[in-house]
């Protein structure tokens, strides 16, 4: 029961912002014995010192203990081995709990992902997204896997040493604490600057990685254009903008580190002559005098280490912000509770206004898509298409009106419920690295081999699937790479058909294919819209001449609806989209009346 519960902990994910102390206590117990074994490690470092200190009291001694010496000796020898042991159990621990804690966080940043609005995802590139779930958590191991564990001992070391210094001589380790407060002023300020600077710093970082990022992306279309040099110029000039920050911080800030290095270590320039001075007037052995010569100079420096930890984590605080970003992402309100309606289900648009920050792209949408019929939605590019048909699957919300399917608005739905109610077809057909099967079966996990290949024949897929080298079970590369744009349609239409949804939604993607694959993909739309309740955004008219209702969109709003005879005689926007259509359908290229065109132009 206790290992259930301490197994559940450990695998939940993180999702909700952390801060860097809740990070480390999310990996408590390795990191915590990491801290511990850091700090042994760290204050065994004084160890052979204080075996010096031993021997040479012996060596002083009226008669020396050679034996005492050797066994001291060994000690010294042992204690140095030991600490070596427990250095490389805290770094195995450190590493351990770093990525365990690394693991959830990524765990916790999918997890958000997929209980967002797609809002969230249209103002920020994948890239940045991508960046954050690799880069930024990477950059955390730093933080737990080093970072601590040495923060932790450096700041530990300098306690326990004066502890022991004050224990031997009070006013020698007084004397070496005396360039203290100084070296904190310097370091104070040192540390401001620096956090003022960072973000300049990574907002430089950030730039580069996009840059970089958009130049490899994009780099077919930049040679295409021949603008190679000035891409790669500006990717440049972004490398340049770093180096001139590092060279202006590195003279801006030398001074002060100089300062501040410089008072850490300046503490024997007192303890030296004081210690001469003590010993001369009889108040002071020798072997204490070398034991804070030895030590002086090294107690305090292990907040150099300190400074360059704390430094390094003001890099660190913009990742954890943009991972705090993400986890704190508002989920999708899962408000439906009712019972999901049974039987046909149409789809309803009451006065449906929705915006893309300020810009409002549907306003006052009023429609009905009717249970079991094929509504097709028209206009011209940006009219609001696209948007609307993603209101229905909650990809995006609207801000106003209401969306209802089956009769039940869809906030008031279990969102499980909706989506499995609902098939998508989108023009932008995502294949998942995997096999063709592995693909078909995103839509219906237990699909047998029979009923893969039924769907596949109906969407017109079967053929170039067993065409390829390992028929069903052939690898698809990165988004389905190898197959051409419509045959990568017809994957997603049997993909559709498998999932077997009472509503379909999609966006005719016929506009890019062959006329070949066009047919197909007509063929095969033909058999998935039969008995469902179909919305579909039609490019070319012609395909939804018969539809039960076509809906004609202009600037977000609706400026008609009706079958195709009326709106051709009534509506002028379908009259106009119709001729544009008619027009570019019998449009070919007179070549004689290019030429002469662009004769006339030179
Ligand atoms: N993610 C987004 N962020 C901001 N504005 C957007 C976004 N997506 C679309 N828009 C804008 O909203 C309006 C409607 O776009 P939408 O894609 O819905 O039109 P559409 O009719 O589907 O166009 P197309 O036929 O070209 O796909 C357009 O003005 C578009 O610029």
């Amino acid at each position: 029961m206790k290992t259930a519960a301490k197994q559940s902990r450990q695998q939940t994910p993180l999702t909700r912002p952390q801060t860097f102390l809740a990070l480390a206590l999310r990996g408590a117990r390795p990191l915590g014995w990491a801290c511990v074994a850091a700090v042994g490690s760290a204050a065994l470092s004084i160890a052979p010192f204080w075996c010096l200190y031993l021997i040479a009291l012996e060596l002083f001694a009226a008669s020396p203990d050679l034996s005492e010496v050797r066994y001291l000796a060994f000690w010294a020898l042992g204690l140095l081995a030991m600490r070596w042991a427990l250095m490389a159990i805290s770094h195995v621990l450190a590493h351990t709990g770093a990525f365990a804690v690394q693991h959830r966080l990524r765990l916790g940043m999918a997890q958000r992902m997929g209980e967002v609005a797609l809002s969230f995802f249209a103002g920020r590139g994948s890239g940045s997204l991508r960046r954050t779930m690799t880069d930024d958590v990477i950059n955390l191991e730093g933080f737990l896997a080093h970072l601590l564990p040495d923060a932790v001992a450096s700041a530990t070391v300098p306690l326990v040493t004066l502890v022991l210094l004050f224990a031997l001589d009070w006013r020698l380790a007084l004397a070496a604490l005396v360039p203290l407060p100084l070296a904190f002023v310097a370091q104070t300020v040192l540390m401001r600057r620096a956090a003022r600077r960072m973000r300049e710093w990574s907002e430089l970082q950030k730039r580069i990685a996009d840059q970089i990022g958009e130049y490899v992306r994009g780099i077919t279309v930049i040679k295409s254009f021949g603008s190679d040099a000035q891409s790669f110029g500006e990717l440049s000039l972004a490398i340049h903008k770093a180096v001139a920050w590092v060279e202006d911080y590195a003279r801006g800030s030398s001074a002060g580190w100089v300062l501040f290095t410089g008072l850490l270590s300046a503490n024997l320039v007192i303890v030296a002559p004081l210690g001469a001075w003590l010993h001369a007037g009889g108040t002071l052995d020798l072997p204490t005098y070398i034991l804070f010569l030895l030590l002086a100079p090294v107690v305090l420096l292990p907040l150099l280490r300190l400074t360059f930890a704390l430094g390094e984590q003001l890099q660190r605080v913009e990742a954890l912000t943009r991972i705090n970003a993400v986890l704190a992402a508002p989920k999708l309100a899962q408000t439906g509770h009712a019972a999901p309606p049974q039987g046909p289900l149409a789809i309803e648009f009451e006065n449906v206004r929705h915006s893309y920050g300020d810009k409002t792209s549907l306003r006052g949408v009023s429609f009905k898509a009717d249970a079991c019929r094929l509504t097709a939605l028209v206009g011209a590019s940006g009219s609001g298409k696209s948007t609307l048909i993603k209101l229905v699957p909650r990809l995006y919300e609207y801000d106003a009106g209401s969306v209802r399917v089956g009769g039940l608005d869809v906030r008031q739905w279990p969102l499980d419920a909706l989506l499995e109610r609902i098939g998508i077809v989108f023009q932008d057909v995502f294949l998942f690295h995997g096999s063709v099967a592995d693909n078909l079966r995103l839509a219906q996990p237990d699909a047998s081999d029979a009923q893969l290949e039924a769907a596949a024949r109906a969407a017109r897929a079967h053929e170039f699937i067993m065409a390829l080298p390992q028929g069903y079970a052939t690898p698809l590369g990165e988004r389905g790479a190898r197959l051409s744009g419509g045959e990568r349609q017809r994957l997603s239409i049997a993909r559709a058909l498998l999932k077997d949804a009472p509503i379909l939604l999609l966006d005719e993607a016929t506009a890019s294919v062959d006329a070949e694959n066009e047919a197909l993909i007509q063929q095969a739309l033909d058999v998935l819209c039969r008995d469902r309740s179909v919305l579909m955004i039609a490019h070319r008219l012609h395909t939804v001449m018969h539809a039960d209702r076509i809906v004609v969109m202009e600037g977000g709003r609706i400026v008609g609806q009706g079958r195709h005879a009326a709106l051709l005689r009534d509506c002028p926007a379908y009259q106009r989209l119709w001729h544009d259509h008619e027009a570019a359908r019998h449009w070919s290229l007179d070549v004689s009346e290019a030429v002469a065109l662009t004769e006339d132009h030179s």
